[in-house]
């Protein structure tokens, strides 16, 4: 088993850093449908240039490279304390290499193990099989889609569609409603994977199984596939879009798989995934690790990567350097596109706890604060970034407000929006949220041309807070100082056509 380490590291890059066929393709068609100039579209053109560049420059698609899940079945008489130790080093080795970010964080004290290794992490799990060789799947489902993960115990009653009761319509109604409560937030447009029955853990198991399906595949239970396609067909009528800007596409997938249950109960969990739906396979020898065949390349890559046309947009540009002023910021409205050169600091969730009761070591006034939590390598003396999108910015909704009046800052970059008090914030202190593309971590990096400082390294790389200088850095305003914001006008809309979808479809 001499090559199992070797190979088991090139399935993390390659999945990291390389978007499936099946992937590319859902993308390409959601492209296809989207008009262009619109919000929706430009963020596409940003996400195919971003899976470009992860190819190129093999790095990850998006800075958050999850909770590393491998799925590994063996012939009978494999050693597979062996293939965990070898899984081991090789996570241990693509986080050194900058391919994966440390995401192992204790829960309790918040230390960052710093190398991927942790209790619980990473996920394996065996099977045996009677085939001849070893199958090693892995996925890496980031932080953000996995908050978006929903559970429900029929029957119930929802939000814009009524009862859901213990049935096929039942569990429809659910798939509407858990592609609706996502929004935005995980980065649409998304996949779902869906468990039907089982127990609360068996449920989401059998849920997170489903994305381990190619996006192309059939069900082969004609209950179900009639279920997938009725979901891929309506969700997108929800008119969530990519992001949650608004648009066309706001599901790329939907795979559905069945357990028995209990009498007393009846579940429908739901894997949300990203698009940047990072899953991949090898077949390996089993004497000697080797890698024989990889899993997932059936069919092209269709995905267009050719430069934007210079379309005709609405959307105004306006270019700013910080410190920023009141003036500047109450000139801004929904639907600007922001260009920013010069410094920005990173915060999210232990940085904003702590800025409650502490002071910071940067004057924040006129400043800009980015919902982001890097991949960062050390060369030398000096720090680079490796991946940088944003992050979900609804967590910092408890402190966001209290911090930007506490501190004045002007400027909360992110992605998914926020909410009411942060909206009221930006109201009456003068500020702004802008939306970043999330997982265009490549783009966003490519964008960072030095990092001048860093505070809070006590807290982990990801939640450290970096000091970048940027240039040409774009993101859309969604939340002004003027009381709008396209979440909550996306949200409410999609809501509204939700409803639509209450009668009784599969009787
Ligand atoms: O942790 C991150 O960097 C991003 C996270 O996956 C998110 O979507 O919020
Ligand atoms: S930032 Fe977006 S693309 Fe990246 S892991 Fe989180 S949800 Fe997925």
């Amino acid at each position: 088993m001499e090559k199992l380490q070797e190979s088991m590291y090139q399935l993390i890059v390659e999945t990291s850093t390389n978007l499936p066929k099946d992937v590319r393709r859902a993308i390409q068609r959601a492209k296809e449908r989207e008009s262009a100039g619109t919000r929706s579209a430009m963020a596409l053109d940003t996400i195919t240039n971003n899976i470009k560049m992860a190819d190129d420059n093999i790095s990850p698609i998006c800075q958050d490279t999850g909770m590393p899940t491998f799925k590994v079945k063996t012939p009978v008489g494999v050693n597979q304390l062996r293939i965990k130790e070898a899984i081991y080093k090789a996570v241990e080795q693509a986080t050194a290499d900058g391919k994966l970010r440390p995401n192992s964080v204790d829960s309790l004290f918040g230390n960052n193990s710093g190398n991927n290794l942790g209790a619980g992490t990473p996920v394996i799990k065996f099977e045996q099989w009677e085939n001849d060789y070893i199958d090693a799947r892995l996925i890496l489902k980031g932080g953000g889609c996995e908050n978006k993960n929903i559970q429900y115990s029929l029957p119930c009653e929802l939000e814009g569609l009524g009862r859901a009761g213990r049935d096929l319509d039942g569990i429809r109604k659910c798939l509407m409603h858990a592609v609706y409560q996502a929004q935005g937030q995980g980065c649409s447009a998304g996949v779902i994977g869906v468990g039907i029955g089982g127990d609360r853990t068996s449920g989401y198991e059998l849920a997170k199984e489903q994305l381990f399906r190619s996006l192309d595949d059939e069900n082969s239970i004609p209950e179900l596939r009639q279920l997938e396609e009725y979901v891929m067909e309506n969700a997108n009528k929800l008119g969530i879009g990519t992001m949650g800007f608004g648009g066309e596409t706001t599901l790329l997938g939907c795979k559905i798989g069945v357990y028995h249950r209990l009498p007393a109960s009846f579940f429908v969990s739901v894997a949300y995934n990203c698009w940047a739906y990072r899953r991949l396979g090898i077949k390996m020898n089993p004497e000697t690790g080797e890698i024989t065949e990889w899993l997932y390349q059936e069919g092209d890559d269709t995905l267009q990567h050719e430069a934007p046309q210079e379309t005709e947009t609405a959307q105004r540009e306006i270019v700013l350097q910080a410190p920023i002023t009141e003036d500047q910021i109450r000139e801004l409205r929904v639907g600007d596109v922001v260009t920013i050169n010069g410094m920005m600091y990173t915060g999210r969730d232990a940085l904003h706890k702590h800025l409650m009761d502490n002071d910071c070591p940067v004057d924040l006034n006129g400043q800009i604060i980015y919902h982001c939590g890097p991949v960062v390598m050390k060369d030398g003396e000096k720090w680079t970034i490796k991946a940088a999108g944003p992050t979900t910015s609804i967590r910092e909704e408890p402190y966001q407000g209290d911090i930007m009046k506490k501190f004045g800052l002007r400027a909360v970059i992110g992605k998914g929006g926020m909410g009411a008090k942060t909206l009221a914030a930006l109201q009456e202190h003068g500020g702004v949220y802008l939306n970043a593309i999330g997982g265009a971590a490549q783009y966003y990096a490519e964008c960072i041309k030095d990092v001048e400082g860093v505070d809070f390294m006590q807290f982990g790389i990801p939640e450290a807070m970096w000091h970048l200088r940027v240039e040409g850095f774009k993101a859309v305003v969604t939340m002004d100082s003027h009381g709008n914001s396209l979440h909550a006008d996306v949200d409410k809309s999609s809501l509204e056509k939700l409803s639509q979808f209450k009668e009784p479809v599969f009787k």
